[in-house]
């Protein structure tokens, strides 16, 4: 009888303490999420693709909204960035690889094992670039095997750079399309991330709603922590507002 008395008390306080803290202000301007969850879920992405076929542009465009012409072709980076999708407050970690390693920098096999969703990248004026795609779809599935995560990642292909598509176009649509099908892609888009925002944010709360089905519940903590330790050692972390 005290011993239930006890339990329904702790039990109370702790649903007040946790209401109280869902109904604080977030530090940062974070609210609680429309959904209900009172933290963010966060969800690990990383962009792969040849050299210069507008993985960094990408993913700056969705993080600052902006497309910023030029940047260092070794820059590699996580960008933070704390978004809306269908009312659900999602912490998108976001990791884009250099299309050319140098030797000191870490394996792909490495930065493969963080991610839990993966973009492809190609430029559809750029043979080599959809060439590649193969090789990358093969380490990254490796890598994730490896990881013995057990939920099968969220794989997503992109043909960049519409807008040279009259004059330059050397990948069709449909080849895009069948390539995406060939490679178990489950979202397939062609986007100019020079002419459009929206396009390249679409992407990304797209592969958000598709991670979410296939994965209600994100990785434990500890999970992601045994992936992060070597990664976030050697690749910069830039959370978005500091863009
Ligand atoms: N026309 C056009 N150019 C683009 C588009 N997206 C990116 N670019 C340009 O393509 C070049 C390469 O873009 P990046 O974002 O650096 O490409 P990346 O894939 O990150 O390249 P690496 O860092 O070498 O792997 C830059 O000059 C960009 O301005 C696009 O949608 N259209």
């Amino acid at each position: 009888m005290w011993d239930s008395t006890v339990l329904n008390m702790q039990r109370n306080r702790a649903i007040s303490v946790s209401s109280a803290l869902a109904n604080l202000p977030r530090p940062n301007g974070i609210r609680r999420s429309l959904s209900g969850n009172a933290f963010p879920r966060t969800i690990r992405i990383v962009v792969l693709g040849a050299g210069g076929v507008g993985k960094t542009a990408m993913a700056v465009r969705f993080v600052t909204k902006r497309f910023i012409g030029d940047y260092d072709p070794n820059l590699e980076t996580i960008y933070r960035h704390t978004g809306f999708v269908d009312d659900e407050l999602i912490n998108f970690e976001i990791m884009d690889t250099a299309g050319q390693q140098d030797e000191h920098s870490l394996t792909l096999e490495d930065k493969c094992r963080w991610g839990e969703a993966f973009i492809f990248v190609y430029d559809v004026t750029d043979k080599y670039s959809f060439v590649e795609l193969d090789r990358l779809k093969f380490v990254a599935s490796y890598s994730h095997s490896k990881s013995r995560l057990n939920f099968t990642p969220c794989w997503v292909l992109v043909g960049n750079k519409t807008d040279l598509a009259d004059h330059e176009r050397i990948i069709s649509t449909e080849e895009g399309r069948e390539r995406a099908r060939e490679l178990s892609c489950h979202i397939f888009r062609e986007i100019s991330v020079k002419e459009s925002m929206d396009e390249a944010s679409e992407v990304f709360e797209d592969l958000w709603r598709e991670f979410a089905r296939r994965c209600p519940r994100s990785p434990s903590s500890s999970q992601r922590r045994k992936f992060s330790y070597r990664i976030q050692d050697k690749i910069p972390i830039l959370n978005s507002n500091a863009c």
